[in-house]
């Protein structure tokens, strides 16, 4: 093991964003349950049953948004038509929904900001510093914006996020087709790569894509979830994992 807490023949380090690097990992949840109880509560009246954080855990978070929209609904028993990417966020489509989410998300996001996890901020300066290269790997639509509002963008080699990933067609998490395209434009072969996560469904990208190492990030409480889903090892801050200067 390295002074960075991975195996010694990592070359690579592939972090998601929400949750990993920034404090929005919380700001995506509160959003989309308040969008899906608004939904449910038209839907089912009063005695609807609310989006809880297991619900979140197990079906959305990870996931690109239209993909979290379906997995939810489809676990109560519910499909909605697709519509299309540019339906407005009062029509009742898998688009039109996750629309009415990123409508809330980014309304929260501009009154309270986005903060980052020092400890990770660290730890990816480390990294940097002993020669190892860097990719976020999000299936975050709003990732560019959010990487620029906290400085941070540089501090990645490549980024692959929900954008680029509906460019190249690539399948989201908990397939690993992100994270194999990070490591391949990096020039890293998967096991030669580590990846830093804190959704289920990161954790099952990262295993089904044979990486050399996976850090859980736990910062709800879920570290044995995370070792089910396929952790090597789960820390609450990559603080944990060393790379002091
Ligand atoms: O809606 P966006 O910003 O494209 O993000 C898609 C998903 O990105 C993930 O990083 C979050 O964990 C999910 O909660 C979110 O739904």
């Amino acid at each position: 093991m390295t002074d960075l807490g991975l195996p010694d023949d990592i070359l690579a380090c592939l972090f998601d964003l929400d949750g990993v690097v920034t404090r929005t990992a919380v700001v995506h949840a509160a959003a989309w349950k308040e969008t899906f109880d608004a939904f449910l509560r038209e839907r089912d009246g009063d005695a609807f049953r609310p989006f809880t954080d297991a619900d979140y855990d197990e079906y959305v978070d990870g996931l690109p948004r239209a993909d979290g929209v379906r997995t939810f609904l489809a676990s109560r028993g519910i499909a909605l038509p697709e519509g299309g990417p540019g339906d407005p966020a009062d029509v009742r489509t898998v688009h039109g929904l996750g629309n009415r989410k990123n409508e809330r998300l980014l309304a929260r996001i501009r009154t309270d900001g986005v903060a980052p996890y020092e400890g990770t901020l660290r730890y990816l300066a480390a990294v940097r510093a002993r020669g190892l290269r860097t990719a976020i790997v999000s299936s975050s639509a709003n990732c560019r914006d959010v990487l620029r509002s906290i400085g941070a963008e540089d501090l990645f080699d490549v980024r692959i996020d929900g954008v680029v990933a509906a460019e190249r067609g690539l399948p989201g998490k908990p397939r690993p087709d992100t994270f194999l395209a990070a490591a391949h434009d990096l020039g890293v072969e998967p096991p030669r790569a580590a990846v830093f996560e804190d959704a289920l469904a990161g954790m099952d990208a990262g295993r089904a894509g044979h990486f050399g190492y996976v850090v859980g990030v736990d910062r709800v409480g879920q570290a044995d979830a995370l070792y089910a889903h396929g952790a090597d090892r789960v820390v609450t801050d990559l603080a944990e994992l060393g790379g002091d200067a």
